[in-house]
């Protein structure tokens, strides 16, 4: 696992964005080739997303021949509704790029058959080979996705039930009321995520210290999802000053020196 520390978000979102477009230039896309991206949302990427559309305007990358596939959407909630996941990447990135509407995939969590939606999701990903680079965030609990606490680390996409502790987070979009947030999402699994060939996590602020903690110095636990990361081949997580609060001095000095060389 790399550790990127970075001074602050700005730095930190720069830093992802760059990674991002390096990945996809290196990959030389093309209609055969396509560069296959997973996606998520919340305040975390907000940055990076920002960044992109720069370095799209300016003419440095394009997203023709790129295929998202993004993380999860909350289930009921309708698509046009400005906190749905659907309405946040359009907000956020799609409307912006030259990414064709048939390479973006988000869960339909208006489907009448959720199960069938989260199997087609999977056989989708498997069908363009996989996914290249998967980016995330962390949630307070240390939640991927809306992989909550104790969800199987070798989980696939499926509907999940949201805890309170991640509907109280996630009330700050929705006039702080937390029974306004949807009970339950559709997510792609831990698993789903670690079948990546890459993967890129955000995390930013003191509000993710100890998930940040859990994730680089605890052990592999379903309790912390994001700690299976740690058996993951070519993990990189990219974080700020603040979020590094609960590290070992250690650890911290560790990861800024291996960076340095
Ligand atoms: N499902 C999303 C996660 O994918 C995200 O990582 C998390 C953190 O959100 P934020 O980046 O806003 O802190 O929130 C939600 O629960």
């Amino acid at each position: 696992m790399r550790v990127i520390i970075q001074s602050n978000y700005d730095n930190l979102s720069k830093w992802a964005a760059r990674y991002v477009i390096d990945a996809i230039k290196k990959h030389q896309p093309s209609a055969e080739h396509p560069f296959v991206l997973g996606l998520p949302t919340g305040s975390s990427p907000e940055g990076m997303y920002a960044e992109l559309v720069k370095a799209y305007q300016a003419g440095e990358v394009s997203f023709k021949h790129v295929i998202t596939f993004n993380m999860d959407e909350y289930v009921g909630l309708p698509e046009t509704h400005p906190e749905s996941y659907h309405a946040f990447m359009r907000r956020n990135l799609f409307d912006h790029i030259d990414c064709p509407a048939e390479n973006i995939h988000i869960l339909n969590g208006n489907a009448t058959n959720l199960q069938a939606e989260c199997e087609a999701y999977e056989r989708a990903i498997r069908e363009v080979g996989g996914i290249n680079l998967f980016i995330g965030g962390i949630g307070p609990d240390g939640h991927i996705a809306f992989n909550e606490p104790f969800s199987s680390l070798t989980s696939h996409t499926r509907v999940k039930t949201l805890t309170t502790d991640t509907r109280i987070a996630n009330s700050r979009f929705f006039d702080n009321v937390p029974e306004k947030v949807p009970a339950y999402a559709l997510t792609v699994g831990v698993g789903t995520v670690m079948e990546a060939k890459e993967v890129l996590i955000l995390c930013n602020g003191y509000g993710k210290a100890r998930a940040l903690q859990a994730a680089i110095e605890g052990p592999v636990t379903q309790q912390w999802t994001i700690s299976a990361l740690q058996t993951h081949p070519h993990s990189i997580i990219v974080t700020d000053e603040q979020a590094v609060a609960e590290l070992k001095v250690s650890t911290y000095r560790y990861f800024k020196d291996i960076e340095k060389i």
